[in-house]
């Protein structure tokens, strides 16, 4: 049986991990609240302290110590009692209610972790103080992706093990990957083509304005189209990042801190450089090239939120027959994009159901071995550079590209942004332009507005019949951070 204590779980994992099982509700002994274990922060305003407090701490209201989650259950974390309603989802380390909270009325998501041991109760906690903590990160939230803000945490001893409780703001909205899966996120009667780049344009926009400010203090390393939420609403949506279980500081991560740490969250979204780190360990990072390790540190996140942005452009446009009767250069290259993605989207699959499987029979060792020997992170690389090249076609097809705005791609120079904005974010592996900026730089992409004034200013000659005619197009872009003029002159004789 192999035990690779760094490795970590992620929300596809079939079964349980061990640290994090699910204790049987039966098995609760009457004192399972007897060393309660609060833990509460300071309100970031200054204002009042959190609501966390221990579980049933006001056991009146309770006819048992120990509630059992269930619709109707009433739960007191706190000041403050919630009634639970229905379960909005279970993941590898818990599950999560909706949930009113009898004083305010609001309803919120109560997410529950049990944890068989300390270590991973202290995860849990972990859990919840990046979560408060994502109040200080960014302060203006409006047009971001919503985050769900903590109302208050709770830790109690449970069983022979813990059980935490968060309360957080309910995001509205479901996962990315079930919306995509419903199909029911294009209004029926639009082109389906320009609600997709649309979409795809609003989901990086919103993350971005989030993602900026949030990777100068974390790394989510689960942001993948299970961890995004997503709302539409009459060809509108809102997006939501959720999940920060796995997530990690971002200036310990970057000075060394990740090599304590395995790859995390779903394979199907990992880099190049985290393939590489799972079947070989740190040790490989550190002798590969520089650029690999660089990506694992500072680029896992924006690839993981690209390919779901690719992703959801690929399945929400995909409508065969429309595609194959247009003849364009766009739509050729499109079509490309979308078998490209297509067989990465087979490989990555199936790679992740042999790590399941064999995680499922305690087989770890020895599927990173298989992987290991299979050069699996070449695989990926040359995947994600297939996908470089067919967006590269997209970019070129879309530049050459006549139709303008209310053609067949929408706004074209929106989807120009879609497309640089994945180019800059899905990683080959090798090394970008600005790695700095690197959430700055999709934020500058998204949230440009560009408006073009087109000029015609005429000049006879004096001598001659020619007659030039000059064409001024002026462009203003306002970025995130600033104005930008651009002037073109076109001369026609
Ligand atoms: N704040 C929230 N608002 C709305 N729904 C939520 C919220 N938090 C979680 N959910 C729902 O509960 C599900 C599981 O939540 P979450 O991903 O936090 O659990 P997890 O055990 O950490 O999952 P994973 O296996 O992905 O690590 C989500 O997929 C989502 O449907």
């Amino acid at each position: 049986m192999d035990s690779d204590s760094d490795d970590e779980y992620w929300g596809t994992y079939q079964r349980l991990p061990q640290e994090t099982t699910r204790l049987p509700f039966s098995s609760f002994s009457s004192q399972g609240v007897s060393q309660s274990l609060d833990f509460s922060w300071n309100d970031p305003c200054g204002s009042a302290k959190l609501s966390a407090g221990s579980i049933g701490s006001t056991p009146s209201i309770f006819s048992q110590e120990t509630v059992e989650l269930e619709p109707g259950a009433l739960i007191s974390v706190g000041s403050r009692c919630f009634e639970l309603h229905d379960l909005l989802g279970v993941g590898s380390f818990g599950s999560v209610w909706c949930a009113t909270c009898h004083t305010s009325g609001a309803t919120v998501a109560l997410k529950e972790i049990l944890s068989l041991n300390k270590e991973s109760m202290e995860a849990a906690k972990l859990e919840a103080q990046r979560l408060h903590a994502l109040h200080d990160v960014i302060q203006d939230r409006s047009g971001c992706a919503a985050l769900p803000n903590l109302l208050a945490a709770a830790t109690a001893t449970y069983g022979n093990g813990y059980r935490t409780v968060m309360v957080m703001e309910q995001i509205p909205g479901e996962p990315l990957r079930q919306a995509l899966e419903g199909g029911q996120l294009l209004v029926p009667r639009g082109d389906p083509m320009a609600q997709a780049v649309y979409f795809a344009s609003e989901m990086l926009r919103q993350l971005a304005m989030v993602m900026h400010p949030l990777s100068k203090r974390f790394l989510h390393r689960d942001a993948n189209s299970q961890n995004i939420l997503v709302q539409a609403s009459s060809g509108q949506y809102h997006f939501g990042l959720i999940d920060f279980g796995l997530a990690v500081d971002a200036m310990s991560w970057s000075c060394g801190g990740w090599r304590g740490y395995g790859a995390s969250g779903d394979g199907r979204f990992w880099t190049t450089s985290s393939w590489m780190l799972f079947t070989s360990g740190p040790e490989a990072l550190d002798s590969a090239c520089e650029d690999l390790q660089s990506e694992y540190t500072l680029r896992t996140d924006l690839h993981s939120v690209g390919l779901s942005a690719l992703q959801a452009l690929v399945v929400l446009s995909e409508d065969a027959d429309w595609l194959n009767n247009h003849g364009e250069v766009a739509m050729e290259s499109l079509r490309n994009l979308r078998e490209a993605w297509k067989q990465y989207w087979c490989y990555a699959s199936s790679c992740w159901e042999r790590v399941l499987d064999a995680f499922n029979r305690d087989a770890r060792g020895a599927i990173k071995m298989q992987l290991r020997q299979e050069l699996v992170h070449e695989t990926f690389a040359a995947h994600f550079t297939k996908l470089h090249e067919c967006l590269l076609q997209v970019r070129s097809s879309l530049y050459a590209s006549k139709e303008c705005r209310g053609g067949k791609l929408g706004d074209r120079c929106l989807a120009l942004r879609v497309v640089e904005a994945l180019l800059h974010m899905i990683s080959t592996g090798r090394r970008w332009t600005d790695g700095c900026g690197a959430w700055e730089q999709v934020l500058e992409l998204m949230c440009e507005t560009s408006q073009t004034w087109t000029g015609h200013v005429l000049f006879f000659p004096q001598s001659g019949l020619a007659c030039a005619s000059f064409i001024l197009l002026a462009e203003v872009r306002s970025t995130a951070r600033k104005n930008v003029w651009l002037l073109w002159m076109r001369c026609y004789a």
